[in-house]
């Protein structure tokens, strides 16, 4: 049994509960354990997730969030620097899933998040473990 770190970057509320559904149901499934660790937003969220990484409890990580297109460039710093962070840990061998949806309006974001539509929380998840897997199988 493995336990996993979801770090979500709580900016919309009822969106990130239907993420965090989907990715604990995920893991459950899994049987794994989960637990939560909350950031205000996409760009904290790498920095959490090696944060967390040295206390050496965790198997792997998921990232949840939902980054919304507003009236600024700032949409695209969010997106593509919480996406570089993460990706830059990922290369160091950490295992994460990245369950942070970047879209244009809440429209995108509810079909996307919601477990009974496209689950992208349960699709991190998986993502997650699937590549905890793969640690597992050659680093041991
Ligand atoms: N606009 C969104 C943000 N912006 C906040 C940043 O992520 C960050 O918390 C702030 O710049 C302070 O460092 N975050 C989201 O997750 N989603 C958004 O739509
Ligand atoms: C993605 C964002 O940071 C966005 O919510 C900010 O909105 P705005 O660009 O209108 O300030």
């Amino acid at each position: 049994m493995a336990n996993i770190l979801i770090v979500e970057a709580r900016f919309y509320e009822h969106l990130n509960d239907l993420l965090l559904a989907g990715a604990r149901a995920a893991i459950e499934e899994a049987g794994h354990t989960h637990e939560t660790l909350t950031v205000p937003g996409a760009l904290e969220a790498p920095a959490a997730i090696a944060l967390a990484d040295e206390s050496g409890d965790y198997h792997a990580f998921v990232a949840l969030g939902v980054v919304i297109r507003g009236e600024t460039y700032h949409f695209e710093v969010v997106c593509n620097e919480s996406a570089r962070g993460i990706m830059d840990l990922t290369l160091t061998g950490l295992a994460i899933g990245n369950g942070i949806l970047t879209v244009e309006n809440e429209a995108q974001a509810l079909a996307r998040a919601d477990p009974a539509q496209l689950d992208k929380g349960g699709g991190a998840a998986a993502a997650a473990l699937a590549m905890m897997a793969l640690r597992q199988r050659y680093v041991g």
